[in-house]
């Protein structure tokens, strides 16, 4: 997306061919820092110390670490291991899993010889890939806001209410929770998001907000608890959010304080949605609940808060006792049946085996079996 004038992916191969340059997303929306990472290491710590960050983008992240391990040692040890290494920098997003399977099941077969290009090639076409696939849900999700924005007075905006961040920073562009929201400002559809600060690593805060600024949207920050007292009177007319693995069940994994949106939602009649592209559907699993493994990140997430000082300075201070002990589970899942529709690049399902089947007959019986 645009910032600025320059228009931004969120990671891109660098001028040397072989590194990526990534926007160091720790520092937004205070700093715009692109980083260069041009090992396997520094890939796996730009994921797991969330440089990078999203589904969508976490896999793209990890195709491209597998490229520059193949250009070192395009052995079949090495491909082995450099699964293994990037699989074990973040547990949850499914993306993550299937970007490092797709490159692995195409490298194998290939003579070593061949690897280094094919892994580069490949890991460029599922970055292209993401974008095409947020641009479809774009386009499905903007039939949801015009339906609604039909229903309101001529210039009363269609409030939409998100959580953490599903937009182009979460993503290679476009996002999928705000491609929607892109495409119908680009329709001049009138709209105001209620971005939801997201505690403890405040995606919405730092991540949502800037893009929303960026783009022009008319938004507000709120505090995570206010999403019910909104609801309830009547200031949020849809939810719409990403996910990081949604089971074949349609079964809802998202940042955590995802599933209590969607209670309240549901409690107050309002449309709660989830944007996501097939990649991020886990087919192998049925039970969110029971069978998503849940990321636990560092209770320092919740007792130290980044922002910038009066001087500038971009730093960490603690909001509790040194000796509280924090607790981070950086998930929850929220069960289908709160889920009002799944918005995917082939359309909107609904949140069920069956609905999900429809759209993807393909991937249903065949990832399942
Ligand atoms: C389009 S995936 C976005 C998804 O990823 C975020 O998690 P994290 O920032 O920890 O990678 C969050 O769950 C978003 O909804």
């Amino acid at each position: 997306m645009k910032v600025a004038d320059k228009h931004y992916r969120t990671i891109w191969l660098s001028k040397d061919g072989r590194s990526v340059d990534l926007i160091d997303q720790r520092w937004l929306p205070h700093e715009l820092r692109v980083e260069t990472v041009g090992t396997v290491e520094g890939v796996a710590t730009a994921i797991r110390d969330m440089w990078v960050r999203g589904a969508p983008l976490i896999g793209v992240t990890a195709a491209y670490g597998v490229a520059i391990r193949m250009a070192e040692d395009p052995s079949d040890k090495a491909l082995d291991d450099v699964w293994e290494t990037l699989h074990e920098t973040r547990p949850t997003a499914i993306n993550l899993r299937w970007a490092l399977d797709a490159m692995r099941d195409l490298l194998r077969k290939l003579p070593e010889a061949e690897r280094a290009a094919a892994a580069y090639a490949r890991a460029a076409e599922i970055a292209d890939e993401d974008v095409e696939l947020n641009r479809s849900i774009g386009r499905h999700g903007l039939e949801i806001i015009r339906q609604i924005a039909a229903r309101k007075k001529p210039g009363e905006p269609v409030n939409i209410l998100t959580h953490c961040n599903a937009g182009w920073l979460a993503t290679v562009d476009y996002g999928t929770a705000t491609s929607p929201i892109y495409h119908a400002m680009e329709e001049g559809i009138p709209v105001h998001v209620y971005v939801d600060e997201t505690r403890p690593r405040n995606q919405g805060a730092q991540l949502t907000a800037w893009e929303m600024a960026g783009h022009g949207v008319p938004h507000t920050l709120v505090v995570d608890n206010a999403g019910g007292h909104l609801m309830q009177h009547g200031m949020v007319d849809m939810v719409i959010v990403g996910t990081d693995r949604t089971t074949a069940d349609g079964d809802v994994c998202n940042k955590i304080g995802t599933y209590l949106k969607a209670l309240a939602a549901k409690d107050n009649d309002v449309p709660f949605y989830v944007a996501l592209p097939s990649p991020t559907i886990d087919w192998t699993v049925r039970d969110g609940v029971k069978e998503i493994p849940i990321e636990e990140r560092s209770g320092d997430e919740v007792s130290l808060v980044w922002g910038k000082d009066e001087a500038g300075a971009v730093r960490q201070v603690r909001i509790s006792p040194e000796a509280t002990p924090a607790g981070n589970p950086a998930f929850d899942v929220t069960p289908a049946r709160l889920v009002t529709g799944l918005i995917t690049e082939r359309g909107i399902a609904t949140a069920s085996a069956d609905g999900l089947a429809k759209l993807f007959p393909d991937r249903a019986k065949a990832d399942a079996a």
